[in-house]
């Protein structure tokens, strides 16, 4: 715009060539946001089926609008979104641009989709949002614009009221996994029917049917959608609910009762778990009696010391689970929204006047006194199905994409009183922050021989001193000797750093030939020995279990996640990596004992 002000003669034609400009670069926006929205449905075409994976859709058109090829992720293990639409749109992918709903995860290696697009020639991808999760966010953008596609990333690289929209949609299709990498929770959605009189059941309980089959075969897909569906003891005992989706496709929920009495009834539908599982949460030491007999039935109880909709989701969390639906009664929902553990509210109202005091209504009592005090829900969504009206909206907007690294000046910032575990990710750095034990600059010292030798094992004042030595073990020639010492003496593990990245840039030929190929294992040896040696570090380790943990160096890129998520984390990929080996030894040996 700034070249075509410069080059015009005539404030007339420059007006004229702006607002061609643009209309032009408006008319790209409206198709890059109908094409990603695009996308998106087909994303959610597997919704419920691809969990835990996320859902990916791709379509694979011109800029000017024809559309070549389509396609999306059935299923876990199945073949990627662009792998399909780069088959569907065959030759005419060269040249052309793709839209995905989301950065594809390519991981553990497998770079299909990726490939995929780049062997087809595509000249541009348009992305909506980036991977959710810290390890694998940015990545495949990287990869393809190394290979010289332009990617473009709504809301980084354009910005229009149009594309806002477009890229919220691409948020809601994978609001369930964004919310994993966001929180400790599972995404949960509170659904229920009330009669226009907002009741849920009559006075006497009975609840069947408030809405209609219309409607019932809606809450069947929103089941297929979720992980597990979630009801108290008093629908069991009210409703005796089966709670499986029957709509003929889509995968079936586990179920779960929360039940804190075990009052429950000996004949129930939920106790049938030949078909799909049900699990009772319930407070500890409740009825045992009762929990042998659930045992018998194959429906697995856990006890929890304080059973509350928070405890039980954070469970769920960590086994897992990414999206919940709450069937439950006013009670539960009324405790579950206190504890902010509801994200969504989806409510049929049916046309239909009930009446009766003592009717039960969907939420109890949240110890609201006046209006003002009430929850605004977010995005609202008005649908009429069949005869009952559908209103849908947020009670917490879905968070945006993982904060970006802090900066070291940002981190100084930072409020003190931020709780680290509200987030799934945890961040360290320097020696002082809560997590600061996990930096290798950490006071622990350590006792390893050199990599590779067995003897001669020796005290090493912190991780930071054994890695930095390492690079000059071996090489023949008195000066890197010399400087081995010299690290492993430092008096400071700052003073190990400067005196080991001095010599490898002003002298390296002191540097051994094969760091490049053995840091890595370098680094890992000594942080196991580390975690090892001290078992209030391990155990802090594993109490990170669920979190990505990021080194959250500015400068360091390989070791550290950099300014913007821009670094490869391996010191923090290493002690995930230790941690889940830990975490393996630990249920081995509870598999064992419970077998003793
Ligand atoms: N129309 C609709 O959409 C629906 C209607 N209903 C109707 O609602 C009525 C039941 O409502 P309601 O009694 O509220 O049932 P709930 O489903 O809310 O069950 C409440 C029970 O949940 C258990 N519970 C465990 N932990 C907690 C906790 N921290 N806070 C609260 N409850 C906890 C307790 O079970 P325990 O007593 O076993 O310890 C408690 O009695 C029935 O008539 C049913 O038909 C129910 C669901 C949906
Ligand atoms: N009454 C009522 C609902 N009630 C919910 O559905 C459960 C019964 O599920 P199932 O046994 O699988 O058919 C019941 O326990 C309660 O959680 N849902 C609705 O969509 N509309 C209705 O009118």
């Amino acid at each position: 715009m700034a070249l075509s002000f410069r080059i015009c003669s005539s404030p007339l034609i420059c007006k004229a060539t702006l607002s061609n400009a643009d209309n032009n670069r408006n008319h790209h926006h409206a198709n890059d946001a109908a094409f990603i929205r695009r996308a998106a449905d087909l994303a959610e075409m597997s919704a419920g089926l691809t969990s835990p994976h996320p859902n990916f859709g791709c379509v694979i058109a011109t800029s000017s609008g024809k559309v070549f090829g389509e396609g999306y992720l059935y299923a876990q293990g199945t073949k990627p979104a662009e792998a399909l639409a780069v088959e569907a749109a065959g030759e005419f992918c060269r040249g052309s641009t793709a839209y995905l709903n989301m950065e594809p995860g390519d991981c553990h290696g497998d770079h299909t989709a990726v490939s995929a697009l780049v062997q087809a020639g595509v000249e541009r991808v348009v992305v909506g949002i980036r991977h959710p999760l810290q390890h694998l966010r940015g990545s495949a953008i990287r990869e393809l614009r190394s290979h010289g596609i332009e990617v473009n990333v709504l809301g980084e690289d354009f910005e229009s009221k149009v594309l806002e929209d477009a890229r919220k949609s691409c948020l809601l299709v994978n609001a369930p996994l964004i919310h994993r990498a966001c929180s400790r929770v599972p995404f949960s959605v509170l659904k229920y029917a009330m009669t226009l009189d907002g009741k849920i059941a009559a006075s006497s309980g009975h609840a069947a049917w408030i809405s209609s089959k219309l409607s019932r075969t809606r809450v069947f897909e929103l089941r297929g959608r979720s992980d597990a569906v979630i009801v108290g003891g008093n629908t069991v005992r009210q409703d005796d609910p089966r709670l499986t989706a029957r709509h003929g496709q889509g995968h079936t929920p586990t179920r779960i009762v929360m039940s804190q009495s075990l009052d429950l009834p000996e004949k129930a539908n939920l106790w049938d778990a030949s078909e799909v599982s049900t699990i009772v949460v319930t407070q500890r030491g409740a009825r045992k009696s009762f929990q042998k007999f659930l045992a018998s039935k194959c429906v697995e109880v856990v006890e929890f010391d304080m059973l509350n909709p928070r405890e039980v989701m954070e469970y769920f969390h960590l086994r897992g689970y990414l999206s919940i639906l709450w069937e439950c009664g006013g009670t539960l929902a009324a405790s579950a929204i206190s504890s902010s553990v509801i994200h969504k509210v989806v409510a049929f109202v049916a046309p239909k006047i009930i009446g009766g005091r003592n009717a039960p209504s969907p939420v109890g009592e949240l110890g609201m006194v006046e209006m003002t005090q009430a929850l605004n829900l977010i995005d609202v969504c008005y649908e009429q199905v069949g005869p009952d009206m559908l209103v849908s909206g947020f009670l917490q907007p879905i968070p945006d994409l993982l904060p970006v690294i802090p900066s070291e000046d940002a981190t100084f910032e930072i409020d003190p009183t931020v709780n680290p575990f509200e987030s799934s990710i945890i961040f360290f750095y320097k020696t002082w922050d809560l997590y600061g034990s996990f930096s290798n600059f950490s006071p622990h010292s350590i006792r390893m021989p050199y990599v590779g030798e067995n003897d001669d094992y020796m005290t090493w004042s912190s991780v930071e001193h054994y890695y930095q030595a390492n690079k000059f073990v071996g090489v023949e020639n008195p000066m890197a000797l010399d400087c081995v010492e010299k690290i492993r003496t430092a008096r400071s593990p700052e003073e190990a750093a400067l005196i080991g990245r001095k010599t490898q840039r002003h002298k390296p030929e002191l540097v051994r030939k094969d760091w490049e190929d053995v840091k890595i294992e370098v680094m890992y040896m000594a942080l196991k020995c580390k975690f090892s040696t001290y078992p209030h570090l391990k155990s802090m380790l594993l109490s990170t279990a669920g979190s990505v943990l990021v080194e959250a160096s500015p400068h360091d890129l390989f070791w550290g996640g950099g300014r913007e998520g821009e670094g490869l984390n391996y010191l923090g990929r290493l002690l995930m990596q230790l941690r889940s080996e830990y975490m393996g030894e630990s249920s081995v040996s509870a598999e064992n004992t419970s077998l003793a």
